[in-house]
């Protein structure tokens, strides 16, 4: 969930309600240029010690002490400037920083905020306090944007110090209050570089980041999410946060997905099941054919567009020998693959598809008139240029497609690794989309969401309750159904990956979770 902290008020409010921009470092570096431009000298680092101090304030309120590990650039400038607000407002609360460089050594903006800590009181100390306790605060301003890659420099001394000061961080025994992003990650992909991946999982203490002036992606995907933990955000006045000012001017580089995209259309009371749209699923390979069922994924994407809303559900098993008479859930229509018209519904194809979806995609590829396709149905179709090509076609005769891989998938689909695929996972969503000129869904820690037109959205919703089986074929059944209610297909992507993690979000603790129990839930 994401907090927006405001620089006149304590940060309290929450909002969910709009798409947020995502900028990347560059886009960051011009719009603060342009808002410094407008400000007297100083003004953002002063704002952004400002906004550190109050969430620090609200988040730790018993805090005895505040220990900030200030790093060698204007991240490090960031902790001095809060060290002294914190100073200035709990006398009574021992304020201690540590530093990675001395004074001289720091950028210009870090350095008056060094010499303002000095004055204010503020007590240096070499090391984590080894007598901080978890009602205590841990702030990380070793590393912000301007962390990048060192292939061949030997390491520093002071690069030593900030690698000794960081692992200090992650084993706080206190809640951690990362600067503008947590060190070490890259804010622009959400990846460790190498030299700063922790060892072990780190300690359970909570984690939150303030953001500063803009949101940036790896905030919210790949390993950004674990890192950086609660989100807050402050646009140091830039109007950034109010949509305006320099923000529009600079390209965003993508948006994050809210609950905004979770306004449930109301339904007319004059509506048939016709309104809303068929679903059919095709998927499920029989226990005959290799000796693995996997028909119960089909069954989820199927009882998931059940709960989402779709007028009416088919499933076509791809097991002959499938039980007949009544389904356990008598609203689906189970069909035979051959006696479905494919030409008509929102077809979602290859959940449990196992090898028996081959033989059916040239004709789903050809017909079906709007098509999810996942698991068994993507791994085909990176199998085969043939496939590939008809699906690429698709789009040319006003057929449009979504594909919803994980990294495996999408990784087969680019002839790549999944590493490569996870190291630029909004590069790699936008490349599937623009290969096969569909909208792409990438799933995974922060789901990633493209089309042939360059767009791009971050997930904000979900935990890791989904990191378990069939919830995938939830979302395609999901995605199929919201799709076939009228959404377009970028619409049905977001709000389906959005609603998806939401319900999971709002699991009750005492509801034991799965991916059945998932797709039921979804109407809620
Ligand atoms: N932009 C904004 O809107 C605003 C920005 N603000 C704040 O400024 C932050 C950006 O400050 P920044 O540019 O000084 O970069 P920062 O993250 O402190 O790191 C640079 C230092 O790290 C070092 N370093 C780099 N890589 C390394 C490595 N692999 N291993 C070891 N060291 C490495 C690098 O060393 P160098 O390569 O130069 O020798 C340099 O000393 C931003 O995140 C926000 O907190 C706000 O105050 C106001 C609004
Ligand atoms: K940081």
């Amino acid at each position: 969930m994401l907090r927006i902290s405001s620089l006149d008020a304590p940060p309290t409010s929450i909002s969910e309600n709009q798409g947020w921009p995502l900028f990347n470092t560059s886009a960051t570096r011009q719009i603060e240029k342009a808002c410094a431009s407008r400000l007297p000298p100083h003004t953002l680092m002063e704002r952004a010690g400002l906004a550190i101090a109050r969430l620090a304030m609200a988040l730790a309120p018993h805090a005895q002490r505040i220990w900030i590990a200030c790093g060698p650039g204007n991240n490090g400038g960031d902790g001095f400037e809060a060290a002294t607000q914190l100073q200035v407002r709990l006398p009574h609360t021992r304020i201690m920083v540590s530093q990675v460089r001395e004074p001289s050594q720091l950028p210009a903006d870090a350095q008056i905020s060094w010499h303002k800590a000095q004055q204010a009181g503020v007590q240096w100390v070499s090391n984590c306090p080894s007598d901080l306790s978890p009602q205590d605060l841990c702030i990380d301003a070793l590393l912000g944007i301007g962390i990048h890659h060192r292939a061949d420099r030997k390491p520093s001394d002071a690069d030593q110090r900030l690698q000794q000061l960081l692992k200090q961080v992650t084993q706080s025994v206190c809640p951690v209050l990362c600067l503008d992003i947590a060190s070490g990650l890259d804010a622009n992909t959400g990846q460790y570089l190498p030299e700063f991946a922790p060892h072990a999982m780190s300690n359970p203490s909570p984690r939150h980041t303030l953001a500063l002036l803009t949101l940036q992606p790896g905030l919210f995907t790949a390993q950004g999410r674990d890192a950086c933990g609660q989100i807050w955000w402050n646009d140091l006045g830039c109007g950034i946060a109010s949509h305006q000012a320099d923000a529009s001017t600079t390209q965003p580089v993508a948006h994050l997905s809210t609950i905004a995209n979770l306004q449930a259309k109301p339904r007319q009371h004059t509506s048939h099941k016709g309104s809303f749209g068929d679903v059919a699923v095709l998927g499920g390979e029989g226990l005959s054919q290799r000796g693995l069922s996997m028909t119960g994924a089909a069954w989820l994407a199927a009882l998931a567009a059940l709960h989402s809303g779709a007028g009416r559900v088919m499933l076509a098993l791809l097991d002959e020998h499938a039980p007949q008479g009544i389904p356990p859930w008598p609203e689906i229509m189970l069909r035979r693959p051959s006696a479905q018209d494919w030409s008509q519904p929102t077809v979602v194809c290859g959940c449990g598809g196992g090898e028996a979806v081959q033989a059916w995609l040239p004709h789903i590829l050809g017909q079906a008139p709007q098509l999810v396709l996942d698991a068994d149905a993507l791994n085909a179709i990176a199998a085969s240029p043939a496939l590939a090509q008809q699906l690429t076609a698709r789009a040319a005769r006003q057929q449009p497609t979504i594909l919803t891989p994980h990294p495996l998938e999408a990784a087969r689909l680019l002839q790549t690794s999944t590493t490569a695929i996870q190291a630029h996972r909004l590069q790699a969503c936008l490349q599937l989309a623009q290969k096969f000129q569909c909208t792409a869904l990438l799933k995974g820690s922060g789901t990633v969401i493209a089309n042939a037109q360059r767009k791009i959205w971050v997930n904000s919703s979900g935990n890791a309750r989904l990191a378990s089986g069939g919830t995938g074929d939830v979302l395609a059944g999901l995605i199929g159904a919201l799709w076939a209610q009228g959404s377009n297909a970028d619409e049905a992507a977001i709000q389906g990956a959005f609603k998806h993690g939401h319900t999971a979000d709002q699991w009750p603790a005492d509801r034991p979770f799965s991916a059945g129990a998932l797709a039921m839930h979804l109407a809620q």
